[in-house]
């Protein structure tokens, strides 16, 4: 028996799906030889010829690899509980046939606004021809009232419902993953389509994220795990936005780049604005800060993208941050748009998520 150890590398962790998948031998438990935790044991001694296989061709092209790529999340705690209840989204895994329900999945679209995220499935019902009714695409987290979630077809649609910024995406990004991985899902993307506000570009352009970065321009994420601070890497999936990029230049008329995306806590201070309730510094030292983030790549601020990043890199998941721009914060801090222009300017994304889901399952011409 060989116990994988608690950190996999993600390479590893495609060698122990694969193996479950062929062999389909449960896993067990015991304490990890290095630290004592209680971790999964996978029985690997008959099929050792194969890892070496596995892990050549993984090695050479791990990014453009094509074989089933499930959700894996990093708890050697979770596979010995007897039951994981999905407390935020109402879903259990003795309640809900979980695999039965979502096993198909292979989009997910995250986002704030219920709204927005409810047109997005009605959008992709529509495009994806799916026979049943309209009617029928219910919220299936409507037993709680802190996210929306709707599926339809291959595609999820889950949406923050009132929260905005980190812990709100944070906590349902913990759920969806978990929800993924007890569901059985392989090959899934996962892509934020938000709003942001832009620098120095002009308002209404669609920014595709290659890295997600903090306020100081880095690409980490920091967590608070007990009393230590942990930083986690934001890189995003390059042949993802490049892939998004790509498709943007099907659509007539789509202002789009790929560009960083500052994530902060806070939608005033935080995003240097002057027209909050509490402002400590000048407008000259707001546009050298907004001017410095411009130089390093940064084309848009939002509040989600570092820890989506840093979440889903960990687990498996090729994910992608496609926000458009209300305004350009060198000119303005106020969000002063027509109600209708902004509403035009929230369908970008949406439009660009919906020509690659249909590019992608071959749907479209
Ligand atoms: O349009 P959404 O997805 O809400 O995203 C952006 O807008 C909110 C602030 O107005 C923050 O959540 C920010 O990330
Ligand atoms: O300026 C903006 C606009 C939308 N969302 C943000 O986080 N900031």
């Amino acid at each position: 028996m060989l116990a994988l150890g608690c950190e996999l590398d993600p390479d590893q962790e495609v060698v122990r799906t694969r193996l479950e998948d062929y062999f389909l031998r449960p896993p067990s438990h015991a304490p990890c030889t290095a630290c004592g935790t209680v971790m999964t044991v996978h029985i690997v001694e008959r099929m050792a010829s194969v890892i070496p296989a596995f892990n050549s061709s993984m090695r050479s092209d791990r990014n453009t690899y094509v074989g089933k790529r499930f959700v894996h999340v990093k708890n050697p705690y979770l596979d010995s509980m007897d039951e994981d209840i999905l407390y935020h989204l109402d879903l259990g895994t003795k309640t809900h046939n979980l695999p039965a329900m979502f096993g198909d999945v292979k989009f997910v679209c995250v986002g704030r606004s219920p709204n927005r995220m409810k047109a997005f499935a009605l959008f992709m019902h529509k495009e994806l021809g799916l026979e049943e009714a309209e009617e029928d695409i219910k919220d299936i987290c409507a037993g709680t009232d802190r996210y929306c979630m709707y599926k339809t077809g291959p595609t999820f649609s889950f949406s923050q419902r009132h929260g905005m910024g980190i812990p709100s995406i944070s906590v349902m990004l913990h759920e969806l993953i978990k929800l993924l991985h007890h569901a059985q899902c392989c090959d899934v993307t996962i892509i934020r389509i938000g709003t942001s506000g832009g620098i120095g570009i002009a308002p209404g352009t669609v920014v595709i994220t290659d890295t997600a970065v903090d306020s100081f321009f880095k690409p980490r994420f920091e967590q608070v795990i007990l009393d230590n601070i942990v930083t986690r890497s934001t890189e995003l999936h390059k042949e993802l936005s490049e892939e998004l990029f790509n498709c943007s230049k099907e659509i007539p008329n789509f202002r789009t780049l790929i560009g960083h995306t500052m994530c902060t806590y806070d939608f005033y201070e935080g995003q240097g604005r002057l027209d909050g309730a509490l402002c400590s510094f000048s407008r000259e030292k707001k546009l050298a800060y907004l001017k410095r983030a411009y130089k390093a790549g940064v084309r848009n601020i939002e509040m989600e993208s570092t820890v989506l990043a840093a979440m889903c890199g960990l687990c498996g998941l090729k994910a992608a941050v496609v926000c458009v721009t209300l305004l350009d914060r060198l000119d303005c801090d106020q969000i002063n748009l027509p109600h209708d222009v902004l509403l035009e300017y929230q369908q970008w994304p949406q439009l660009l998520i919906s020509n690659f889901i249909t590019r992608r399952l071959g749907l479209c011409d």
